[in-house]
């Protein structure tokens, strides 16, 4: 079976090969940081080699939650932001039919997603949609104390128990949390919630793979067997024992950083299967929580194509020339549709007559590629063989381990968010929160 690869011979007109292979000693040394633990936001770690840890036992306990879950729920809502929330998405929009939520008989309960906006009207319309339905909650935060999750919880904890009754919310409620503190856990050890723990050491933003994902993507009918089994292969490949030039995370974090250097400050992630939109969220958020720090970091920014040609193709074809692109280019469908032909031809389109659909979408993707090349865009492909459970684990392992290696040779530390906090402390003062008298009364002198 063969894995995704990454291609960068388009990015050769920029940075020449011999360049990138001179990053392998550097390579190398951050890729020993990450395996001996010495390095910055080293107690941030466990994400490494999470997918060969992943036990058969713990599965099969997050899929029999999930088939709890299953079996007692037209609607489960997946409660969480940011790391707590992206990877799911990500996984289960690339997996699901594009319009499953909209038919009459589904095969399963319907996933919809709260805490990941503070939306009066989002929570109130979502709120009067669960006001006839038997829907659970998957509760999930890390700390357990972001703003956002708990009050859509608290709001979906009440409404649950309302139409449900304690004793069935306790059946299909379930915490995803921290092992001992914040008011997730003190809430599920009080009300007896089935809970997973998100181990200590792995970040929000590298968690997909713990059961902040995979208990999500199990509700919604997902192989998360197959996705583990394909970050396992990809926490191979990209391990240590890989030669430099075979190893695409290496790769691909030595060229991004050439890249950099250069002056190519905002890389753009792009994808040709609008499935993918929220992959490109997940690591919007990955590289740019992971990289964003002491003044500097490439901005990670990213586009739905064909889609976004007909919006950013002008700024990304002529605008200043400080972006390069990463292409995540699907090889194969999982359906077939062709073009048909037709009599009149009145929309000139015959001569696409009989060619599958995808076909167009792949000259789309080449000619935009050598388009973009010859206006000054560097140009990276990660090549995925198809859309499955398989090859997301591939991608999921490989943009972590990039990351990771990345982030060491930026000069950062890819593991924590200090930056994260400094529109919580605002809003708190001037939410007036308890404990912040001081910082209430310095923000208002300010407004
Ligand atoms: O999982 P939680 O503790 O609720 O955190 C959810 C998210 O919010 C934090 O502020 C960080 O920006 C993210 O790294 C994290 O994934």
């Amino acid at each position: 079976m063969k894995n995704i690869s990454l291609n960068i011979d388009k990015v050769a007109g920029f940075v020449s090969k011999e360049t990138i292979a001179a990053y392998e000693p550097q390579v190398k040394a951050c890729m020993e940081t990450l395996e001996n633990g010495t390095g910055k936001g080293n107690d941030f770690l466990g994400w490494l080699h999470l997918p060969s840890s992943i036990t058969a036992g713990h599965l099969a306990d997050l899929k029999a939650t999930a088939q709890v879950l299953r079996d007692n729920c037209e609607v489960v809502v997946v409660a969480g932001i940011g790391g707590s929330y992206l990877g799911a998405r990500a996984v289960i929009e690339a997996l699901s039919n594009s319009f499953q939520w909209l038919k009459a008989k589904q095969n399963g309960p319907v996933i919809v997603f709260a805490g990941h906006n503070i939306g009066e009207d989002y929570l109130f319309e979502l709120t009067e949609y669960l006001k006839d339905k038997k829907f659970g909650v998957i509760n999930i935060s890390k700390s357990g104390t972001t703003t956002e999750t708990a009050l859509a919880f608290r709001l979906l904890k009440k409404q649950c128990e309302d139409q449900l009754g304690k004793e069935m919310a306790k059946k299909v409620i379930v915490a995803v949390t921290d092992a001992k503190k914040g008011a997730a856990r003190v809430t599920a050890d009080k009300e007896g919630y089935k809970t997973f723990i998100i181990p200590d050491n792995v970040g929000g933003r590298f968690s997909v793979l713990t059961p902040v994902g995979l208990l999500p993507i199990a509700v919604a009918g997902f192989d998360i067997e197959k996705l583990v089994e394909g970050a396992r292969t990809m926490e191979t490949v990209c391990g240590p024992a890989t030669p430099f030039a075979e190893n695409p995370a290496a790769v691909y974090a030595a060229t991004r950083n050439e890249l950099y250097k250069d002056g190519k400050k905002i890389e753009i992630l792009v994808n040709f299967n609008p499935k993918l939109h929220y992959m490109n969220e997940w690591w919007k958020q990955l590289y740019g929580e992971s990289e964003g720090k002491d003044g500097k970091g490439i901005y990670p920014s990213a586009v739905d194509f064909s889609t976004d040609l007909h919006s950013m193709g002008q700024w990304i074809q002529e605008g200043e020339r400080t972006i390069f692109e990463t292409v995540i280019s699907i090889e194969k469908p999982e359906h077939t549709l062709q073009v048909p032909s037709d009599g009149e031809n009145l929309d000139g389109l015959n001569f696409l007559a009989g060619k599958r659909v995808d076909e167009v979408n792949k000259m789309a993707e080449l000619g935009t590629q050598l388009a973009h090349v010859d206006g000054g865009v560097p140009n990276m492909r990660l090549i995925v063989p198809e859309l499955n459970e398989y090859y997301l684990g591939e991608i999921i392992y490989f943009f972590e381990k990039a990351c990771g290696i990345s982030g060491y040779l930026l000069g950062v530390n890819p593991f924590n968010q200090p930056g994260v906090e400094a529109y919580k402390k605002n809003m708190f003062a001037l939410l007036n929160k308890p404990g912040y008298e001081e910082e209430s009364k310095a923000i208002q002198a300010r407004l």
